[in-house]
């Protein structure tokens, strides 16, 4: 699509950005239905992460789309688009060396997939909050369940649109089991190596 463009490449290396940091970039990817507790979880990580020293960033559904995706709707092609740009964004902060977090629906497996193409699957770990629409449905945070019942929201991920479960997540949290401080621990144990330099 872009034939007139040409990438540059610059002195500065990932490389050594990594090695300033003392960390090696990653994208922890945490999919799941709204409600299902992938913020709650992502903020402990960071927060973890954080008081290990490690250069974090945490991209969030309703913060990307008050600002970059603003333009973005809840269509299947948009949800798509939402997940590309993403998917771009991540890898650009990994490229500067980062332990990105990011906290997105992305219903779609063709979607997550390609994200994981994006920035390399060795850079890509995927965390399915496990979470039935009913458990959702009961803690409703912000209201939307109701909402989406009354005919108020239309394709809403569990009610009216499709939510495709990973079939081989390389974590699943089930958080009627697991606390969000056990949630935090399985996922510090399972990126510690791949994060240190
Ligand atoms: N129709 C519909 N379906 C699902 N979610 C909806 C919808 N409308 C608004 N919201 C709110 O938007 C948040 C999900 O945005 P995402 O960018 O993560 O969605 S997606 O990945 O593009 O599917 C989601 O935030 P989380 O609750 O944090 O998941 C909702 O608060
Ligand atoms: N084990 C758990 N892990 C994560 N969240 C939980 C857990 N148990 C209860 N919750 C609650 O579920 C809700 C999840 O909301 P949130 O993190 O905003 O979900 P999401 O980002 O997926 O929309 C929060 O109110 C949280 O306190």
């Amino acid at each position: 699509m872009q034939e007139n463009v040409i990438k540059h490449t610059f002195d500065v290396t990932v490389e050594q950005r990594s090695q300033m940091k003392n960390q090696k970039p990653l994208l922890l990817w945490f999919t799941g239905l709204s409600g299902s507790g992938k913020s709650t979880i992502a903020n402990a990580v960071e927060k973890a992460l954080f008081e290990k020293g490690v250069h974090t960033y945490s991209l969030d559904g309703d913060n990307v789309r008050l600002g970059l995706n603003s333009n973005l709707s809840f269509s299947a092609e948009d949800r798509t688009e939402n997940i590309r740009r993403i998917g771009e964004v991540a890898n650009l902060m990994i490229d500067a060396g980062l332990v990105v977090i990011a906290s997105f629906v992305s219903p779609y497996e063709k979607d997550r997939a390609a994200v994981k193409n994006i920035v390399g699957a060795s850079k890509f770990v995927e965390v399915f909050v496990n979470t039935s629409v009913e458990e959702c449905e009961k803690r409703d945070v912000k209201g939307l369940y109701k909402k989406a019942r009354a005919g108020e929201i239309k394709n809403f991920t569990g009610i009216n649109a499709p939510y495709e479960a990973p079939t081989n997540a390389d974590i699943e949290i089930d958080t009627i089991n697991t606390t969000v401080v056990e949630a935090v621990s399985i996922i510090i144990k399972n990126i510690e190596n791949k994060i240190a330099y």
